[in-house]
C-alpha cells in the first residue's frame, strides 16, 4: 500500500529543491496534503480492474452498447501532470453485458494510476475484451495534457487523440466509422 511517509518527505525535498523554506506557516502541512492527494489519485494502484466487470448480465442481442463522453482526470507519467478529458467506450457484446456504471468505472481504475494515454486507451480495451469476451471492443481518448499546454511546448488547446480495437472492430472499417459517427 502507498507508503504515506516517504511520500511526504518526497514532496518536503521537492519544495527543498525549489528554495522554499518547508518550516514557513503556509507549507507546514503541504507534505501531508500532497501525500493525502497523491493516495487519491493514484487510487487505481491499489484496484483490481477486473472487478467492476464481473458482475455481468445476459442479453439476447448483440448490437453495439457505446458509452461515451466519460470525463476522466489522469496524471501523466512523464511529468506527473494531469491530462484530461472524455473516454469514448463502446463494445459489442457475446451474450453478456455489464452495467453501465462499471464502464465508467473501469475507465476510473486505470485513469488513477501514472499514464501514457496510449497505454490508458488500450488498458481499457483489453480490461472489457478479457473479462466480458465480447464480439469487440473500441475505445477512443481525446485529453488535453498540462504537460504541453502549460509548459514545455506550451499548446494550449491542443487535444491528443488515440484509439485502438479489438476483435471486430480491428476487421471491419465500417464499423470503425459508425463508432467515429457516434462518437462525434
Ligand atoms: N506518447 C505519449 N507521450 C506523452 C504522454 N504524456 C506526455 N508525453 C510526452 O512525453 C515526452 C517526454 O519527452 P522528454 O524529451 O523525455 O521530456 P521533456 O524534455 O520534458 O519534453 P518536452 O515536453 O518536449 O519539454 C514529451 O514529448 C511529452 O509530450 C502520453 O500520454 N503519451
Ligand atoms: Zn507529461
Amino acid at each position: 500500500m502507498f507508503d504515506h511517509e516517504k511520500i511526504k518527505e518526497g514532496v518536503r525535498l521537492i519544495l527543498e529543491g525549489v528554495g522554499e523554506d518547508v518550516e514557513r506557516e503556509g507549507l507546514l502541512e503541504t507534505p501531508d496534503r500532497v501525500a493525502r492527494m497523491y493516495e487519491e489519485i493514484f487510487a487505481g494502484m491499489y484496484q483490481d480492474a477486473a472487478e467492476p466487470l464481473s458482475k455481468r448480465f445476459h442479453v439476447a442481442g448483440n448490437e453495439m452498447v457505446l458509452e461515451k463522453d466519460i470525463v476522466f482526470y489522469s496524471t501523466c507519467e512523464h511529468h506527473l501532470m494531469p491530462f484530461f478529458g472524455k473516454a469514448h467506450v463502446a463494445y459489442i457484446p457475446k451474450g453478456e453485458v455489464v452495467g453501465l456504471s462499471k464502464i465508467a468505472r473501469t475507465v476510473e481504475v486505470f485513469a488513477k494510476r501514472p499514464q501514457l494515454q496510449e497505454q490508458l486507451t488500450a488498458q481499457i480495451a483489453d480490461a472489457i475484451n478479457e473479462q466480458l469476451h465480447p464480439m469487440g471492443v473500441m475505445v477512443m481518448l481525446e485529453a488535453e495534457h498540462t504537460c504541453m499546454t502549460m509548459r514545455g511546448v506550451k499548446k494550449p488547446g491542443s487535444k491528443t487523440v488515440s484509439y485502438v480495437t479489438r476483435g471486430i472492430f480491428a476487421e471491419d472499417t465500417a464499423l470503425q466509422d459508425r463508432f467515429f459517427q457516434l462518437v462525434k
